[in-house]
């Protein structure tokens, strides 16, 4: 074992692109970012589609895969993929929650889908809902009835028409004497039901009231929602406020006993609270005013170790062979922080989507509580008080391992502002400087990398020549950075993704790697 201590710092959100339009990484004031890349081995490593286990490379990054994959040196299919195969399979409909869950709600009631509707293939896609949906329609559900929740943040900003439309079409040609489906409530991903890591659960009461009681402002579509919610405020999709549909005069689907309830997210992180509410016989975060006595599934299981949800449609990839395991084993000291907003990304996606440590002698893990408030108005958010701790914590001798992430490039970017993301990765740059200077000062190790794209392309690409600039949201298909600073190494020939990381770490720490990770990227 090495006698340095390793700090790996992830910035999320921040990737690399030579286009200068809009790159909040590119064209924003970062010294020490530049010291490093001018003065440290260096490359650029890949973050989006097969590398790191999701269907496609048109598909990009997120935090969940990313964080997976650099936790655990391996490519694992994720969610959006086993799902898409359970369903091609038949398997999901074999599955005893299915069964479970059809029979009970058949005959009386309704079966419910709850989810996020696009087909940004971070949290959902809404060729699951449309599979499902179908086959309930085979096995004699007779009614339906969807909470959707909009999206523009993995997909364009202001596209939530375009998945409503083409799900109402879907349903509509299903729609006959026997088989009833249609939208009943929603509204913006950020406003309801997604909150994560328990940062907001007003939003999940929120959506509880929306989706369970059908009470809010009421409309006759979701269509009509939409545009009137858009004509008022200009207000974008994901922070849409709640709409419940009412069809004569009344809700058009509240969650009552007898129904069946789904969450077709596959993603865990802004799953959990809401199945929480549906799930725990004793809850505390909020009054949920009437429970109904519902059969309740999530897509994936999203926490094994908490037992959330107790009933899903699929299993997860099962992630094995994890970094943080492999350094307990090896006496390894780790510490991990970050803010409320990406505290389970360093925690729960990097050990393979488990909220329990491997060892509570070894590990320590920090959160620091995030404001709620929209990020373009506080970009630097808690990069300070982050670095004040971890500062502390390298200084302290206690820790081999320290790793944090720094949300900006990424909650920023997602508002879509472009100058305010400026100031989100200044922010960044401003405390890498204080962490590597604390890294000097214990003779350490610095890694700098990221889990994915965003910051850096903050405009949409223009359709047409001369058009209107367009504000992006959602992550990029770009590589990130991986830079080593404080360690007289190479970097080895060949092409490296984010899996390619734990290796490199334990190279670093002097410690044995994993047979199933895959290489260094030093040699
Ligand atoms: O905010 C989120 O849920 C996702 C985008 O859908 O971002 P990240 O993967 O960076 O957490
Ligand atoms: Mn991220
Ligand atoms: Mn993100």
């Amino acid at each position: 074992m090495s006698k340095r201590p390793v700090v790996l710092v992830v910035m999320d959100g921040v990737g690399i692109s030579e286009n200068k339009l809009g790159n909040a990484v590119l064209n924003a004031y970062t010294p020490t970012l530049d010291e490093l890349l001018s003065t440290c081995p260096h490359t650029a490593i890949a973050a989006h589609g097969l590398a790191v286990g999701l269907p496609s490379n048109g598909d990009m990054g997120n935090s969940e895969v990313g964080h997976n994959a650099l936790g655990c040196g391996q490519i694992y299919s994720q969610g959006a993929k086993l799902v898409n195969e359970s369903i091609a399979s038949g398997d999901i409909f074999e599955s005893e929650t299915w069964k479970n869950l059809v029979s009970y709600c058949k005959e009386k009631g309704t079966l419910h889908f709850i989810g996020l509707l696009s087909d940004g293939n971070v949290h959902s896609h809404i060729e699951h809902l449309e599979a499902l949906i179908k086959q309930a329609k085979a096995e004699g559900v007779k009614e339906v009835r969807i909470h959707a929740l909009l999206d523009g943040r993995d997909v364009p900003e202001t596209s939530a028409l375009l998945y409503v439309e083409r799900i109402e079409k879907f349903m509509a040609e299903l729609n006959d004497d026997s088989f009833h489906a249609c939208i009943a409530s929603g509204g913006g991903r950020m406003k309801i039901t997604m909150d994560r890591y328990e940062a907001n659960w007003p939003m999940v009461e929120a959506g509880w009231h929306t989706h369970v009681l059908g009470e809010g402002r009421t409309f006759a579509s979701a269509k009509e929602a939409i545009e009137t919610y858009r004509a008022e405020s200009g207000v974008v999709d994901q922070d849409m406020p709640a709409f419940v549909i009412v069809k004569d005069g009344k809700p058009a689907g509240t969650i009552e006993d007898g129904d069946s309830v789904i969450l077709f997210n596959f993603r865990g992180d802004r799953a959990q609270e809401i199945c929480r509410a549906f799930d725990e016989e004793e809850f505390t975060h909020f009054d949920r005013v009437r429970r109904p006595k519902v059969q309740f599934a999530g897509m994936l299981q999203y926490d094994a170790d908490l037992n959330i949800p107790h009933q899903y449609l699929a299993l997860p990839p099962k992630i094995k062979h994890t970094l943080s395991e492999a350094l307990v084993k090896q006496g390894i000291r780790q510490y991990a922080i970050s803010e409320t907003q990406k505290y389970g990304h360093v925690t729960y996606f990097w050990n393979g989507n488990r909220s329990g440590k491997f060892d509570e002698a070894l590990e320590e893990y920090v959160e620091i509580k995030s404001d709620v408030v929209p990020f373009e108005q506080r970009p630097w958010m808690k990069s300070a008080e982050i670095t004040d701790a971890l500062v502390e914590a390298i200084k302290s001798g206690k820790y081999d391992f320290l790793r944090t992430n720094y949300p900006n490039g990424d909650m920023v970017g997602h508002t879509g502002d472009y100058e305010a993301t400026i100031i989100g990765v200044e922010s960044v740059d401003l405390n890498l400087k204080r962490v590597m200077k604390a890294v000097d000062e214990v003779n350490g190790i610095l890694i700098v990398t990221a889990d994915h794209g965003n910051a850096d392309e903050m405009y949409e690409k223009p359709k047409k020549e001369g058009a209107a600039l367009k504000a992006k949201t959602s992550h990029t298909l770009n590589k990130v950075p991986f830079i080593i600073y404080g360690a007289d190494v190479e970097i080895a020939e060949g092409e490296f993704g984010l899996a390619n990381v734990a290796a490199t770490v334990a190279k670093l720490l002097e410690v044995d790697g994993d047979e199933a990770w895959l290489p260094a990227i030093i040699k």
